[in-house]
């Protein structure tokens, strides 16, 4: 951002007041006043004083009527920074999200205003050129770093010192010889812009007719939602590409949402062979300078694609033309600290107040979108069957009851024998299991202690490669002792069930000429490694991939055709009422990376009870079957989309605290008939880092505005006090 143009304020204030909105938890804006000759308007971002502190905000709106007594009181806006406004429709988005959620409207516009503003302005770049004749005292390091600048032009400075393989003080010598000149870099060119004809595939029949939808979508650019249901494999990418080619051609931007960054990897690849450059990202990952620029680079319109996670909603894009969110269905899409929002959601609502189109890819739908495509909310755009005449994979479920793994391993026989062909064949295998570590629980044979968290409702997990017992809920981890706490019994602890890191083990045991990888998301160190471990997998150079939910989901490797899922059931039954949609999404998800390319793709489902609907509708490969079933059970018990849903969710430093506040609270709840009030109750993680938990679910018919419900309950209920906390979570996600 370039903070060099800006109007400060002068000291002679005018009587001019506006309504600024603060990112900081607070729901009401402040008023300000205008100093004389400073132009402003709604949506304007300004910096202001908040406290001790100045603050960069945004102008709400005009306030015409201050109340004249307040008036000395007020301080003046600070200045108005040079950026693009905030659009009208990305201020009706901070306010509807805010006011969905209960969220503290400040929060919610914080999420919009990330912008790095005080990095301060980028450090000027220096680059050298070589201008005169090498000097006397020639060094084999300095004859490098001639020989690297012999084109006589302007090169980086670290870049050279880099390519030479010196130090930069060689450089800095050469300067002083006279052999090299120092000269500022012009400043990067900002990057060509997605060239939407640079390289459209030819499509298949059925391909054709959805790309013809989404071509139509993106121009007509109204509010208008497409479900893109396509199976694993069908070409999804490759068809909403051309909405995104349509966007482009028409000027607009495009906003891709990702629900993890481990899938942008190859994404990014894949952007860049059908449009010639890679899109923007916007993550979490991002180096602050990075971040910086991108937010100028999206609020100047400067970057026509963006793809980012769930965050990327929020940001202030110049003319955004199109939404497209893929995995639509992923329940990583729910932020659940902070603001509780669902970016799938929100971003269906940003579509309808920017008026544009949307486009939500999956091969599992959700349940709330199938029954949308449904009621022709949606508009349903489907491929049903893989690109290239692929197969889908035939799935098959192993019943641990009759062959199970012997004592004190996970892989059963048949899934054994089937990943031994797989590797005589020269192809991969993948074992998923949606479990980081090593094994989930440690006791003490002797005693029968088991290792559990001090501060949490929760088991230590054993993580074998970082040497460590973890509490996967507050992160307090110890090193895995000799001696058991408890009875002082030595070498008494065992590991108890199965965690990636122990597969590894068994694999290695199993099949040892074979290459195994682990990923899991608590290994990767850095973004980078990550892809490149993904492109090492891609690149045939493992020939056993054992994961957890990070490789389940988007991923295409070539090689790969057999997956072994390890304890199938692991989802189930878990009083979760979404159990079921999940686990069969996830499992339809992690066995549709296999065979994707060549040869047929089998997936192994280990499970205890074959006879369970998803596992039959997994193996019929009868979706159908699992939606009807799925969608009438809801209907029925009035689950959503049916009905509604919130949690509140109360916490305290100890249990009666928590536990009493939750029963007043409870106890005025408005009456409703159309309106449930479940609990309090403990929640099933009772504690978390300390803090006890109860929680209370409400649950309405689908016509009533919950949050307005709610927002008049926790007015008249009991004030949270001391730490004490009361948190909101609409349509929730998580029941723990
Ligand atoms: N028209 C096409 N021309 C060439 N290759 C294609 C075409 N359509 C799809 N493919 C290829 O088929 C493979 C699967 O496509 P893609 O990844 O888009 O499927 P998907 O439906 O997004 O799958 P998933 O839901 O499993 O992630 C990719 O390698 C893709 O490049
Ligand atoms: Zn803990």
């Amino acid at each position: 951002m370039d903070h060099t143009t800006r109007q400060t304020s002068s000291s002679t204030s005018s009587t001019r007041v506006v309504d600024v909105l603060v990112p900081v938890a607070l729901n009401q804006n402040y008023s300000y006043r205008v100093p004389r000759g400073m132009e402003l308007k709604a949506g304007d971002v300004v910096c202001v004083p908040l406290g001790p502190r100045e603050v960069v905000a945004v102008v709400w709106a005009e306030n015409a009527n201050p109340d004249p007594r307040l008036h000395n009181r007020l301080k003046d806006v600070g200045e108005k920074l040079d950026v693009p406004p905030l659009k009208e429709e990305l201020r009706s988005l901070v306010d509807w999200v805010a006011n969905y959620t209960l969220s503290a409207r400040g929060m919610v516009l914080r999420m919009a205003l990330r912008m790095g503003e005080n990095l301060g302005p980028e450090r000027m770049r220096l680059g050298v050129r070589l201008i005169g004749p090498a000097p006397q005292r020639l060094t084999p390091a300095r004859r490098r770093v001639i020989e690297v600048l012999s084109d006589g032009l302007l090169h980086g400075k670290s870049d050279a010192a880099r390519e030479a393989g010196v130090s930069s003080g060689v450089i800095d010598g050469l300067v002083d010889e006279g052999t090299l000149a120092v000269e500022a870099m012009p400043p990067p060119l900002a990057p060509p812009a997605p060239d939407p004809s640079f390289a459209q595939p030819e499509f298949s029949y059925q391909q054709r007719a959805a790309v013809d939808m989404m071509r139509t979508l993106a121009a007509n650019g109204t509010f208008h939602v497409a479900l893109l249901d396509g199976v694993t494999g069908s070409g999804k990418t490759e068809v909403y590409f051309e909405a995104i080619a349509e966007a482009v051609r028409r000027g607009k931007q495009t906003l891709i949402l990702m629900p993890e960054i481990a899938l942008t990897g190859q994404f990014l690849d894949r952007f860049a062979q059908r449009f010639g450059v890679r899109p923007l990202e916007w993550h979490s990952e991002l180096t602050p300078r990075t971040r910086q620029r991108n937010w100028a680079a999206i609020s100047a319109g400067e970057a026509p694609v963006v793809v980012g996670a769930r965050s990327a909603l929020f940001l202030p894009y110049a003319d955004l033309g199109l939404i497209i969110v893929d995995e639509e269905h992923d329940q990583a899409y729910k932020q659940d600290d902070g603001a509780h929002y669902h970016a799938r959601d929100m971003a269906v609502v940003r579509a309808h107040i920017a008026k544009i189109p949307i486009v939500l890819a999956s091969a599992t739908p959700s349940v709330e979108s199938e029954v949308n495509a449904r009621k022709g909310r949606y508009q349903r755009v489907a491929l049903p069957s893989r690109f290239g005449g692929q197969h889908m994979p035939h799935i098959e479920a192993i019943d641990l009851r009759r062959a199970p793994p012997p004592r004190g391993r996970f892989i059963s026989p048949p899934l054994a024998q089937q990943i031994r062909f797989a590797i005589e064949k020269r192809e991969q295998a993948l074992l998923f299991l949606n479990r980081r570590g090593y094994a989930p629980l440690t006791l003490c044979r002797a005693c029968g202690h088991r290792f559990a968290c001090t501060i949490c409702d929760a088991w230590l997990v054993d993580h074998r490669f970082r040497q460590r017992l973890v509490c996967h809920h507050c992160g307090f981890s110890m090193p895995r002792p000799n001696i058991c706490p408890h009875c002082q019994a030595e070498e008494s602890l065992v590991a108890v069930g199965p965690g990636v890191e122990r597969l590894q083990e068994e694999a290695a045991v199993l099949f040892p000429e074979a290459r195994t990888m682990v990923l899991s998301s608590d290994l990767i160190t850095s973004i980078e490694t990550l892809r490149s471990e993904l492109n090492e997998i891609a690149e045939g150079r493992v020939d056993i991939i054992i994961g957890t939910q990070l490789v389940a989901k988007g991923h295409n490797f070539p090689r790969l055709n057999l997956v072994g899922v390890v304890d199938a059931d692991l989802g189930l039954g878990n009083g979760d009422p979404r159990a079921a949609e999940r686990t069969f999404q996830l499992l339809n998800q992690v066995i549709g990376r296999a065979g994707r390319d060549q040869g047929r793709g089998v997936g192994y489902l280990q499970t205890h009870q074959p006879e369970h609907p998803v596992m039959k509708a997994l193996v019929a490969n009868d979706r159908e079957a699992f939606y009807a079933s799925e969608i009438d059970s809801r209907e029925r018990t009035g689950y959503p989309p049916f009905g509604r849903l919130a949690s509140l969710i109360i916490s305290a430093g100890d249990r009666p605290t928590a536990e009493s506040f939750a029963r007043r609270l409870a106890a005025v709840a408005p009456i409703d008939e159309r309106i449930q009030v479940l609990g309090p109750a403990e929640a099933p993680l009772a504690v978390i880092k300390g803090r006890y938990r109860f929680r209370i679910l409400v649950k309405s018919l689908r016509n009533v505005d919950l949050s307005e419900y709610l927002r008049e309950w926790l007015a008249a209920g009991p004030k949270t006090k001391g730490n004490l906390k009361l948190e909101v979570d609409v349509d929730p996600q998580s029941f723990l």
